[in-house]
């Protein structure tokens, strides 16, 4: 069997980049062993909560933040971290030659009823600056905090999937994800049908249809609330996940941030044979004008990319 040392051996010979993977791998490692007992050590709460003893709790997405900051630090190829929960960029080893960009936990509103959360990475060289297209990453990731936790990560080539085995060691358990062309599945908060445009509107009432509609099949939606949890969903078995400008996001430029939620999770569908778009331009061909820029995100199956691509085309 295949384990994660092995694998970036044989995908990547730039030491330093093995290096970050490795510590997030271990981030993961360490948060979810953190999460598995965070019920019981009261830490599911907001900030501020306290425990069963009546100690002040921190958060957990400050509790994950602090992990992967600490396994960045101890990483001397990290010069910049990016992080969902820290306003500004944080200067790490001067010599570091890489960016990474994290969202240290996503999902966490679904921490109080144990529903999968995960760990978004992104990858780039830090000698591009901090607002690099998506195009231009080494390497992206994430970590699923399911059943099982899994890793799914991609250097330029295919997109793999690990398992953490009850020793700490990642097994490989996918060797090249594949995201099949066509799916019968969508991912959409419909709770939000009234602010969407009319592009959302004509793709998802396609689908609503059913097999009599325009779409000629029968769809399933599945909506988990957590990104990860969702393109976990969606790379595995297929599907198409939205969440697209809407009238009330559209002063903030939609809801999902750019350089640590689309972009990397564009990536790994690409690198599954999967498609992402803004609805008007591929998401990872978008220049960042901010480290925590929202972006309008619609990503997954092919077919299912290509028809909501159409809508918008005819505006
Ligand atoms: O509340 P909504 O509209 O269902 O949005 C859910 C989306 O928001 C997020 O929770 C945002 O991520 P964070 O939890 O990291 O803030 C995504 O994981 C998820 O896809
Ligand atoms: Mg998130
Ligand atoms: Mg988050």
């Amino acid at each position: 069997m295949t384990d994660l040392a092995q694998w970036l051996a044989a995908e990547t010979d730039t030491e330093g980049l093995a290096g970050v993977i490795t510590a997030m791998a271990a981030a993961g490692a360490e948060i979810a062993a953190v999460l598995r007992a965070a019920p019981i050590a009261g830490q599911t709460g907001l900030a501020g909560a306290t425990n069963v003893q009546g100690e002040a709790q921190k958060a957990l997405d400050v509790i994950s933040n602090d992990i992967v900051l600490n396994h960045l630090r101890a990483n001397p190829a990290t010069s910049i971290l990016v992080s969902e929960e820290l306003d500004e960029a944080v200067h790490l080893a001067p010599e570091g030659s890489l960016m990474v960009a994290t969202d240290p936990l996503d999902g966490s509103s679904n921490l109080d009823v144990n529903v999968t959360v995960g760990t978004i990475f992104s990858v780039l060289a830090a000698s591009g600056g901090m607002l690099q297209k998506g195009r231009a990453q080494l390497a992206a990731g994430y970590i699923a905090y399911g059943p099982a936790t899994s890793l799914v990560v991609r250097l330029t080539g295919r997109t793999s999937v690990f398992c953490l085995d009850d020793k700490g060691h990642w097994v490989q358990v996918v060797a090249a994800a594949a995201v099949p062309a066509s799916s019968g599945e969508f991912a959409i908060n419909t709770a939000r049908e009234r602010f969407w445009d009319e592009a959302t509107r004509r793709y998802v009432a396609e689908n609503v249809a059913g097999e009599t509609g325009p779409a000629g099949k029968r769809y399933n939606m599945r909506w988990v609330g957590s990104m990860v949890a969702d393109i976990h969903r969606i790379l595995m078995r297929g599907g198409i996940f939205l969440y697209p400008l809407d009238s009330e996001t559209l002063a903030n430029g939609g809801r999902l941030r750019l350089l640590y939620e689309a972009n990397p999770m564009a990536w790994l569908i690409e690198g599954a044979g999967g498609l992402s778009t803004t609805g008007h331009e591929n998401i990872l061909d978008v220049e960042p004008t901010h480290i925590h820029q929202r972006i309008p995100v619609i990503l997954g199956s092919a077919d299912e990319v290509h028809r909501v691509e159409r809508w918008y085309r005819q505006g």
